[in-house]
């Protein structure tokens, strides 16, 4: 792809990008391109809701549209980004529009087979788990192309998921449920921990604020550490736990509750939903 000198310091292509649905997901990924990997005039969204789209319009200066419309047709890449219980609706308006446009849905459980057949055989699709930390860049996403997908298209494809993070490529679609469950949601799964150490420390005697603020740091002072050391994860949590000292007293009380095992299965959960979803509004 080439990209151009906007004589200030940045560069950008002239990747024309549309998006269907303009909610969290679509947000965080226009963030993180618009004026850097594209600028925002060449993003059109298209979004049910006439404030989100305003919202997008002044944050990126993207052009915006409440239904399908011709703008998609000079689009080289199309992104799904509507609910898996909107796609088959979403797609069959989209499917006239679509010619050779690399496709690129981000919706959970929902099929390559069955967008392809939706969209009348088209069969430039890349399927992609993204996550909300690309809100700020630290994004991961699963992702798998069909293939039909050109070695250019999985170039731009990568490209535009790596402006919100870093991407992992699967070759098979399967495991993308498996990358549902562990990164999509797992974010969730990390606020919830927070949320249940911030409770505590409020039992204990800590303010809310000081329960969210040691909680916080916490978490991102171990996951800093665990990204950057070399060592593996069980290593630093031998670090902390003194034999017979208070790590070792939570520890030791959470494998009494199985917290592992039930963390285990609640992903797993997750990775059979995926399928659920891919089965429910996926297949005819
Ligand atoms: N929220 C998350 O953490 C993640 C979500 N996803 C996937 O991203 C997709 C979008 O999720 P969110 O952004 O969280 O949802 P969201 O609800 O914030 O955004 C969906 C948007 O689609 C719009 N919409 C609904 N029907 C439409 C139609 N017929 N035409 C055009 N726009 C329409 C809605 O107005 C809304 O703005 C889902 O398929 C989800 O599985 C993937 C990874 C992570
Ligand atoms: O909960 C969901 O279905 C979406 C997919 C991954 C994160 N949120």
């Amino acid at each position: 792809m080439q990209f151009l000198d906007n004589g200030n310091g940045t560069m950008t292509s002239k990747l024309n990008i549309s998006f269907i649905g303009g909610g969290n997901m679509a947000a965080a990924l226009i963030g993180g391109l618009a004026g850097k990997v594209t600028d925002g005039a060449n993003i059109h969204v298209v979004d049910l809701n006439p404030e989100a789209l305003q919202n997008l319009a002044q944050r990126f200066g993207v052009s915006t549209a409440t239904g399908i419309d011709a703008a998609i047709a000079a689009s080289e890449v199309i992104v799904l980004a509507v609910k898996p219980q909107q796609m088959k609706e979403v797609v069959a308006k989209l499917r006239p529009h679509v010619t050779s446009q690399l496709v690129l849905s981000i919706a959970a459980g929902i099929r390559a087979v069955d967008l392809k057949r939706w969209l009348g055989g088209h069969d430039a699709i890349v399927r992609c788990m993204p996550n909300t930390p690309a809100l700020i860049g630290l994004g991961i996403t699963g992702m798998v192309a069909t293939a039909g997908v050109s070695a250019a298209q999985r170039d731009t494809a990568d490209l535009i998921l790596r402006a919100v993070g870093s991407t992992v490529w699967l070759d098979d679609e399967a495991k993308i449920d498996a990358v549902t469950a562990v990164s999509g949601s797992g974010p969730a799964y990390v606020f919830y921990f927070i949320e249940a150490m911030q409770q505590a420390a409020q039992e204990l005697g800590l303010t809310a604020q000081q329960g969210i603020e040691l909680a916080k740091a916490t978490f991102v002072g171990a996951a800093q550490l665990a990204a950057q050391s070399p060592e593996p994860v069980s290593l630093l949590r031998e670090r902390v736990t003194s034999k017979g000292g208070t790590t070792y007293a939570a520890l030791t009380s959470m494998e009494a509750a199985d917290v592992k095992g039930a963390i285990i299965a609640a992903v797993k959960s997750a990775a059979v939903r995926g399928q659920e979803l891919g089965d429910e509004f996926g297949r005819d």
